[in-house]
């Protein structure tokens, strides 16, 4: 018999609950007992409901209030000492890790989150010294087990392995000059001995164990540990899953398929190459192999007749009962269930599965291939075969005039007419900025009345009419606030944006949205990505009136302001039917249309940011030059189509980007603006040594705090730029947006700003 089994559910229950819950506990408004008790109404809902669907395996011990990997530190004991001796509870002390804790005295930042490998979920980063001292302050995973069984439900507890938890944290500060965080494993095994011995004695038969640092290729130089380590535990008689997702084991397949462990899982659906090689390397062990052919990234429905034909040279080469059928990840990525959305057609519906559904299917299809006689099952294979068939056949009557469009891209189309030595005299004469020029990324504070006024819209209860001239009112006082303060380059502030994907989303042909479909992105926010359908086209200028407008009421040079193809793509959930590469260009291409209508229309500086170009880069470094080759085009086919005189901009934020430096250089734009303030003077060690040769505005404060920068801060920051740039490179902006933040700090930070750049064109003429 072939198994089923859900690697992992969303954690933010059908209708939110528990963001509802956690931001209640915040504020004081309910009790700790409360919010656990919220909790395990989420989480008995899960269970049952993933048993409900027919799947055999249910995961415990995946839930978490804020994250996964958190609870690990927490559990174990890796708390930093800022967030000790305050008097606080441990599930205070939890959250302050989690996101800071400003009151009654207590003062301390929230620790620094990463993105979860290439998803768009934030992980909490475990801080490690030499002098950590591993505790198991509590079991979650018996917990939870404890707490399924007692609703008849046993599962498999879900527990992140300690290879991946060492790697993924990062040295504290106490920790010494050469401390590396793997030479912890030896300290640390003894509490996952005692945390999976707990599990065994509660009746635990499988556990599953996270190890997805087996995908990248720093994975490889951890084969000895990955040894000592497995074999350690497999001295407690749990049998234990090792499981990989998101990517390829390639050859770190050769030691996994040698540790002592029970089952290994991985990940299909990404990387259906890699069964055979697997297969034949199981082959001679008792290894039972977890085929991830239902995807735990995107939401659509999974195609059986493919996930079968897979799933059967698993079958062949070890036989039913050791092979599972399971989501290829945890479902924590896509959002809870498809009978929440109201508003998309039968036809749409059709397409997608969400996490309820996909662990439907992963119970079709391990019925099917266990040759169940059940009537249900055929007809369930019947109707996705349907289902599939329909959606071939929309694909195909797609948008031939998009493609032939993409078909038709020229290396013409990627280039600016002149080098950048020559486009800077062009734009000098047209823009008439000052040496050292002050600029803004684009939105100014979203104010409660600006989130009113689109919510009043939204529902009808005031005009069209009355909307937009509220806008313009917005845009006009942005305009005069820039011009009272001194800025050199402006922005129209986009009042308009709910959000700055969905804004062209919504403008752009085949996107579909949902009313419901929320992921979450760290602990209690949660996104709403928008699923890109079919082939990508603009059906009309998105925001040139806005700009236009802006331009019209002051003398200053106006910037438009875009978002890029790629970070449009990479925070959306795409087509599994064409490339990213694609509905990269398609993207492009329309975004190109508009760049030259701004142009047309009297905007002479266009940003196109793409913040999110890095995080769309793949696991594997043989993979990074195919990425960015067509990332940085698209970015070029969106904004190569204007004059000389026009002067581009991007921007960049959320990462490092030191090694993707040479790429950004690629890009070509006239301008960037890139957040640096955060990794502080490293970013601009990387211009050093790869030489950057267009203009560049690295952030001079951090606008993700309230703080202002005093004026002094930002003319040392600028100083020390100085030392790195050339000086009529540079431009003087914040680091990031300012939608997020009070218009009391954004007056008086960028008045600091604006005085220090004063300062630089006296200093160094
Ligand atoms: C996350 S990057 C944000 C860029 C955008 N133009 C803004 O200013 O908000
Ligand atoms: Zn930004």
């Amino acid at each position: 018999m072939v198994a089923s089994s859900v690697l992992g559910f969303p954690r933010i229950g059908a209708n939110r609950e528990v963001k509802k819950a956690v931001e209640a506990y915040w504020a004081g408004k309910i009790t700790a007992d409360e919010l656990t008790k919220a909790a395990s109404e989420t989480k008995k809902s899960n269970w049952t409901s993933i048993k409900a669907h027919g799947v055999d395996i249910v995961p415990s011990g995946d839930f978490t209030l804020y994250d996964h990997v958190l609870d690990h530190s927490a559990s174990f004991n890796v708390i930093p000492p800022r967030y000790q001796g305050k008097n606080l509870s441990p599930l205070d002390v939890y959250f302050a890790m989690g996101r800071g804790r400003q009151a009654d005295g207590v003062d301390v930042p929230a620790s620094e989150m990463k993105k979860w490998f290439d998803s768009n979920y934030h992980y909490v980063v475990p801080e490690f010294s030499e002098a950590v001292e591993f505790k198991l302050n509590f079991n979650k995973q018996l917990e939870e087990f404890q707490e399924a069984k007692a609703l008849g439900i046993t599962t498999r507890p879900v527990v992140l392995g300690p290879i991946s938890f060492l790697v993924l944290g990062k040295a504290s500060k106490e920790a010494s000059p050469n401390f590396e965080a793997i030479s912890l494993l030896p300290k640390l095994l003894p509490i996952y001995v005692t945390l999976l011995t707990q599990l065994k004695e509660a009746g635990v038969e499988w556990v599953q164990i996270d190890e997805p640092i087996l995908v990248l290729d720093s994975g490889a130089s951890y084969e000895k540990q990955f040894a000592q380590a497995y074999a350690e535990l497999a001295k407690i008689g749990i049998k234990s899953l090792l499981t990989t997702y998101f990517g390829r084991l390639d050859t770190n397949l050769n030691f996994v398929a040698k540790l002592p462990v029970a089952g290994l899982h991985i990940d299909l659906s990404r990387e259906p190459g890699q069964l055979e090689a697997t297969v034949e390397a199981l082959k001679s062990t008792p290894i039972v192999l977890s085929l991830g052919l239902v995807s735990g990234r995107n939401i659509w429905k999974t195609d059986f007749a493919a996930a079968l034909k897979l799933a059967r040279v698993a079958v062949e080469g070890l036989g039913a009962d050791r092979v599972i059928v399971a989501t290829s990840s945890s479902l924590l990525h896509i959002p809870v269930t498809l009978a929440s959305e109201k508003k998309l057609t039968e036809q749409q519906k059709d397409w997608f599965s969400f996490a309820l559904e996909k662990a439907e299917e992963v119970a079709i299809l391990a019925a099917a291939l266990s040759d169940s006689q059940d009537p249900k099952v055929a007809s369930a294979l019947e109707a996705n075969r349907v289902s599939i068939a329909k959606r071939r056949e929309f694909e195909s009557s797609s948008d031939d005039k998009v493609r032939k469009r993409v078909d038709g891209i020229t290396p013409e189309m990627l280039n600016r007419k002149s080098a950048f030595v020559k486009r800077r005299e062009a734009q000098k004469a047209h823009l008439d900025l000052p040496k050292f020029p002050t600029t803004t990324i684009g939105s100014f504070p979203q104010t409660s009345e600006i989130r009113q006024a689109r919510a009043k819209f939204g529902k009808k209860e005031i005009t069209q009419e009355q909307y937009e001239e509220f806008i313009k009112k917005e845009i006009r006082s942005v305009v005069e606030f820039q011009e009272k303060v001194g800025l050199d380059l402006l922005v129209h502030g986009e009042p308009e944006r709910n959000d700055m994907v969905q804004y062209f989303g919504e403008q752009l042909h085949g996107f579909v949205f949902t009313q419901n479909a929320w992921v979450q992105s760290y602990g209690s926010r949660y996104v709403r990505p928008p699923i890109i359908v079919s082939d990508v086209s603009r059906t009309g200028p998105m925001t040139v009136r806005w700009s236009s407008y802006a331009q019209s009421v002051t003398k200053k040079p106006m910037k438009g302001m875009l978002t890029g193809p790629v970070t449009i793509l990479n925070w959306s959930f795409p087509r599994v039917d064409v490339s990213r590469e694609v509905q990269s260009k398609q993207l492009a291409l329309a975004l190109r249309d508009e760049v030259i209508d701004l142009e047309k229309a009297g905007i002479y500086a266009i940003q196109v940011d793409e913040p999110a170009i890095r995080e769309g880069l793949p696991l594997r470094r043989v993979d990074w030059d195919n990425y960015l080759t067509w990332a940085v085009d698209s970015f070029r086919l969106a904004t190569a189509g204007v004059e000389d005189s026009t002067q581009t901009h991007s921007h960049f934020c959320y990462s490092d980007f030191n090694d993707i430096f040479p790429s950004i250089q690629r890009l070509d734009a006239d301008v960037i603006s890139i957040e640096a303030s955060k990794s502080d003077m490293k970013l601009l060690s990387a211009f050093k040594q790869y030489g950057y040769s267009n203009e560049i505005g690295p952030g001079v404060y951090d606008i993700h705090s309230p703080r202002v920068p005093g004026e002094q801060e930002i003319k040392d920051r600028i100083a020390a730029m100085l030392k790195l740039l050339p000086d009529h490179l540079l431009f003087v902006n914040p680091d990031c947006g300012l939608k997020t933040r009070g218009w009391k700090e954004t007056e008086a930070s960028l008045e600091n700003l604006v005085a220090a750049a004063r300062w630089a064109r006296q200093t160094y003429v």
